[in-house]
């Protein structure tokens, strides 16, 4: 990671700038005219394609599908459109204005609905994909996914890492070059990784398509809000059962493709019992939760709270600095117990809590590649967590690393860790990173486990013990008998799989592309 840190780093825009070449030597290249079946599923549909946001190569993939199975394809919005995709609200009101729009008489779809059909290979129904404009014409805000916040913390205690702090690097934005990292790290300073000096090779069959977003509709932000506030709550009191059924509940309301007006609309849902779906009335009705309201005039379940969101603080030592008579941020400052993974939690307490836009951390993840490409070529750098599930904003940035080559990677344990922020040129926020990196042999397993989502990881946990192994990120282990203990052997080697579709397809779990891991 040292080299990471200290290499000098190319800018954003000198890697927008190497793509739109590749994209105009595409361009030019002469190009077959691909054969359109009048039969095909997307015959009678006339489209209107929004190409911003989309990559380039995405976007001539989903033109030459369309053609080919029987769409004619516009180059403006004509009267002949019957169907208009963007990849949100926002671009599409950045291509065509809001009269134009409220006059269209088709539909108007986001990609994903393109994309689940050629999935399929057969039309989906449209209502989930519609775009909506309120009638300001301003994108609803139903738009912006739901936040679900889940908490690092809880994952990252289970884990071997040395927190030293490290920031004699902060400077390095001054060159306007450099992506600074700083605080914890796993690594002593000096440490650095490094492997062999081997190209790149295809490691994964599956397609990793990060430009698809994950748009749900959301059109219950009254709830989905008071259920996420509640998620936090919960989890800086240590119940973690209760904020979990929440946390579940929110990724099903959020889903829904109308409004709850009444509990009778929810009466068969996943993950919401009789008492959710009290709570789901009780908000329908007052615009309200009773309970809420008694956790936030709770002066020891507030601080608690406001305790646990500060990173690196868990509920019992939330607990035990509010019995230590704290009560604000303020008094912790004051505090000298704090760990230096807290007093940086501390001094980055509002940066952290703003949700980072999608395309932030797809610059970010660029970066990191251009840099570790010069630092060890053919090293693979791509960016997990919700940001691989699609989200359009991500609460930090999941980075998995790992090289083609199988050798010389890791710690004793296998994975090497740096749990810290972040900032690069022009941005004035530290964001929260995370990389990981994982030995080639066991990539897979980190892969799934840092896309997430936990509801899933969760599922496949509990399948592979039901099935007789232990699963985690590393690996997937053939459990012991005899201890009594479901725990795999450790020390025993996990079985050896070389991508994410082989071990759900060992596990039995039908394949879910990155954006459909939002459980
Ligand atoms: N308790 C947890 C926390 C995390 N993870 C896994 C699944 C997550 O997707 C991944 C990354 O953790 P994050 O907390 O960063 O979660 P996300 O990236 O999914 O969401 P966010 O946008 O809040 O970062 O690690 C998990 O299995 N269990
Ligand atoms: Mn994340």
């Amino acid at each position: 990671m040292q080299a990471l840190k200290h290499r000098p780093l190319a800018s954003p825009w000198f890697l927008v700038e190497a793509i739109n070449k590749e994209s105009k030597r595409r361009k030019m290249a002469p190009k077959k005219k691909p054969e359109s079946d009048p039969s095909g599923m997307f015959s009678g549909m006339v489209v209107f394609l929004v190409p911003k946001g989309v990559q380039v190569r995405r976007l001539q993939i989903w033109k030459e599908r369309l053609v080919r199975m029987g769409a004619v394809i516009e180059e403006r919005l004509c009267k002949r459109v019957t169907h208009v995709f963007a990849m949100n609200s926002d671009t599409l009101l950045q291509q065509l204005d809001r009269e134009r729009l409220t006059r269209f008489k088709g539909r108007v779809l986001i990609y994903q609905w393109l994309e689940d059909c050629l999935k399929s290979g057969e039309i989906v129904p449209e209502d989930m994909y519609v775009l909506n404009l309120n009638s300001q014409g301003k994108p609803e805000k139903s738009w912006d996914p739901q936040p679900c916040q889940s908490d690092p913390q809880q994952l990252h205690n289970n884990k071997k890492t040395k927190y030293t702090e490290i920031i004699n690097n902060e400077s390095n934005d001054q060159g306007g070059k450099n992506v600074s990292l700083l605080s914890t790290s796993s690594h002593e300073e000096g440490d650095s990784l490094s492997y062999g000096n081997i190209r790149p090779q295809h490691l994964d069959s599956e397609s990793d398509d990060s430009s698809s977003s994950y748009c749900p509709p959301d059109q219950n932000k009254n709830i989905t809000e008071i259920f996420g506030k509640l998620v936090t709550i919960y989890r800086a009191l240590g119940d973690d059962r209760r904020s979990f059924s929440y946390y579940k509940a929110i990724a099903v309301i959020e889903k829904l493709p109308y409004k709850i007006e009444s509990a009778d609309q929810i009466n068969n849902l996943p993950s919401i019992g009789k008492s959710l779906k009290d709570h789901i009335q009780e908000i329908i009705t007052s615009g309200k939760l009773s309970k809420l309201e008694h956790f936030e005039a709770d002066e020891k379940v507030r601080t608690i709270s406001l305790f646990g969101e500060v990173w690196g603080i868990g509920p019992s030592t939330a607990l035990k600095l509010y019995e230590k008579g704290h009560r604000s941020l303020d008094d912790l400052r004051n505090d000298g117990s704090l760990t230096n993974a807290q007093k940086l939690g501390l001094k980055y307490f509002d940066d952290i809590r703003e949700r980072i836009p999608r395309h932030e951390v797809q610059d970010m993840e660029h970066i990191l590649q251009k840099a570790g490409e010069e630092v060890l070529p053919g090293v693979v750098i791509i960016c997990g967590g919700s940001y691989r599930r699609g989200k359009a904003t991500c609460g930090d940035i999941d980075i998995i690393i790992t090289h083609p080559d199988g050798q010389r990677q890791g710690s004793d344990s296998g994975v090497d860790t740096y749990f810290g922020f972040c900032t690069y040129p022009g941005q004035e926020l530290r964001r929260r990173i995370d990389l990981k990196v994982y030995p080639r042999q066991i990539y897979a397993f980190g892969l799934i486990a840092w896309t997430g989502n936990d509801v899933l990881n969760r599922r496949l946990r509990l399948l592979a013990e039901s099935k007789g192994f232990r699963l985690d990120d590393t690996g997937l282990f053939p459990a012991t008998h005899g201890s009594g203990s479901k725990r795999g052997a450790k020390g025993s080697a996990s079985l050896k799989f070389n991508t994410e579709k082989e071990v759900f397809h060992f596990l039995d779990f039908p394949w879910l592309e990155p954006h459909e891991r939002n459980l």
